[in-house]
């Protein structure tokens, strides 16, 4: 068994069915991206990870425990950080004070982790009491992605973390987060951006309604005929 993930995970929203077997799962010091076309379930695959979608049937499991019993705050408190697509940071508050937000679920000092995420992405450092809002679009991504971490989480979760930003920033950001592995955490990610995203991973998940179409490490899903041909555009 991987240390996180779900598998044969049936669910969606109410009576509709999105994710029909999907199985996806990370161990530490790897990142896993889940690419696919729009609709195909990536982001309900990811919500059910931290038990915002319910599960009809399938499990999620965390170092070798299932946590099916765990509601989403609990699943943060184990260790699971989450960046959502939108709305993941605050903008009306300083940089600073977003940081401090992301670790409020914790009882210890958060001032070390945020020294570690000023190491991660120094312009929040410099930034650190400007408005969250003025940032740019890839300054707010890396401020999402430190808020998760200042859990200190032992799994990440990101759903498109590369959204809205240019394709140079967002190479430079995937760059950042596939360094976390050399941190031991384990990460998930669900990316538009099937090439870049591809390049960094451990293992590809092709997502389509709601099932795994095809499986590999990146560099091997790049390469292939089918998945080329069907969802990277030839
Ligand atoms: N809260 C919701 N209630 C009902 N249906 C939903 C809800 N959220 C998403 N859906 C539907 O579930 C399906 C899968 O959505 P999901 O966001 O998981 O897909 P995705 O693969 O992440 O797609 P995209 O790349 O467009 O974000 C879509 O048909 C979507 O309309």
């Amino acid at each position: 068994m991987s240390f996180f993930g779900g598998s044969n995970m049936y669910g969606g929203y109410g009576p509709i069915k999105i994710l029909n077997g999907c199985s996806i799962s990370v161990e530490p010091g790897e990142v896993s991206v889940i690419v696919g076309p729009n609709g195909a379930g990536k982001s309900t695959a990811m919500k059910a990870l931290l038990g915002l979608v319910e599960l009809t049937s399938g499990d999620v499991f965390l170092d070798g425990k299932s946590i099916d019993a765990l509601n989403t705050r609990q699943r943060v408190m184990a260790g699971i950080g989450f960046v959502p697509q939108t709305e993941n940071i605050f903008p009306g508050l300083t940089v600073d004070e977003n940081l401090s937000m992301g670790g409020y679920l914790r009882a210890d000092s958060v001032a070390d982790t945020k020294q570690e995420v000023f190491k991660l992405f120094p312009v929040l450092g410099d930034r650190r009491k400007q408005l969250a809002g003025t940032l740019s679009g890839g300054q707010r991504q890396q401020l999402a992605v430190g808020r998760a971490l200042m859990t200190n989480p032992q799994v990440l979760l990101l759903d498109e973390p590369t959204a809205g930003v240019s394709p140079n920033v967002s190479a430079q950001l995937l760059y950042e987060i596939s360094n976390l592995k050399t941190r031991d955490m384990a990460i998930i990610m669900v990316e538009q951006n099937a090439r870049q995203a591809l390049e960094i991973a451990d293992t590809g998940y092709v997502l389509v309604m709601g099932e795994n179409k095809f499986t590999g490490s990146g560099p091997d899903l790049l390469k292939d005929r089918e998945v080329k041909k069907t969802f990277l555009g030839g």
